[in-house]
């Protein structure tokens, strides 16, 4: 059976979506404490898969995975999931709201749910761990007034009560994760392809570039800018697009860009994201 690395410990989010993932392909499930370590254990063959968040509603780019994928490793995306993201305020029993001296949890968590801690609890410290899954353990087995931020399942999983739910700025937050492998995809009915590429610092460089694919018709799903981390003032540009590398006009746009561009990378081809995978 292919082997599926994710992030943990038990309670993450990005296990939610792992499960979510086996209960269509069936996988031996690999937990990791970290992103980095997720996609580490893919690149050097100790995992077929590994599960990874890619994007957030709230908070945009996990520049984890994104930079690693651009300049560490190189992997296909091979599925997409996308699931609502609750965020939860969870501590011992027994310890109020007023108690709280620190907060931890998942820097993306955290950063969801900014304005909750700004308004409610300006005082606290916040501090940053691997997953929001490590924070609520932490927390459950430490014996100071500590909080965690994390999804419902964690508080059970690691018996600590709810004194807020839904505490995210915004409604309707949800992430998007990724699913990495070694092999290319098989095509679904639907499909969406990821690439990376520079441009040349000139006049109208990324117009000319996204050009092509609106003369063509093809419609961009995410444009989003890293730094290229040679120089201040480079970047590498993440595009995702409708369509399959297979198909001609995919195909010949893809081409042009490759051709004119000093960085570009291809991240594959995979089955959008309809609610369940393909
Ligand atoms: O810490 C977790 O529970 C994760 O799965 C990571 C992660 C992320 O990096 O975006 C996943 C979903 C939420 O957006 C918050 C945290």
């Amino acid at each position: 059976m292919k082997r599926l690395g994710f992030l943990g410990p038990d309670g993450t989010f990005t296990q939610q979506a792992a499960l979510e993932y086996c209960r269509h392909k069936s996988r031996q499930m690999v937990e990791y404490a970290s992103i980095p370590d997720v996609i580490w254990a893919v690149a050097s063959d100790k995992v077929d898969e590994g599960l990874v968040p890619i994007e957030n509603s709230i908070e945009g780019a996990v520049n984890a995975t994104m930079d690693m994928l651009a300049h560490e490793v190189d992997l296909f995306i091979v599925a997409e999931l996308v699931l609502p993201v609750h965020q939860c305020l969870m501590v011992r029993r027994g310890i109020d709201m007023g108690d709280i001296t620190d907060i931890f949890s998942h820097p993306q968590a955290l950063a969801q749910c900014q304005h909750f801690i700004h308004s409610n609890m300006p005082d606290v410290n916040v501090h940053n761990v691997y997953s929001t899954a490590a924070a609520a353990k932490l927390v459950a087995e430490s014996d100071k007034p500590w909080a965690a931020i994390a999804m419902p399942s964690a508080a059970q999983r690691w018996g600590l009560s709810i004194l807020v739910s839904d505490i995210q700025d915004m409604p309707g937050n949800a992430t998007r994760f990724v699913v990495l492998s070694k092999e290319l995809a098989q095509p679904g009915l639907h499909n969406k392809t990821s690439i990376i590429f520079s441009v040349e610092d000139t006049p109208g460089s990324l117009y000319h570039t996204l050009k092509v694919f609106a003369d063509k018709g093809i419609n961009l799903t995410r444009i989003e800018s890293r730094p290229a981390k040679k120089m201040l003032g480079q970047y590498l540009f993440f595009v995702d697009l409708i369509g399959h590398s297979q198909d001609d006009i995919v195909r010949e746009c893809l081409e042009i860009i490759s051709n004119n561009s000093s960085f570009y990378k291809y991240l594959g081809s995979y089955p959008v994201w309809e609610g369940t995978i393909a």
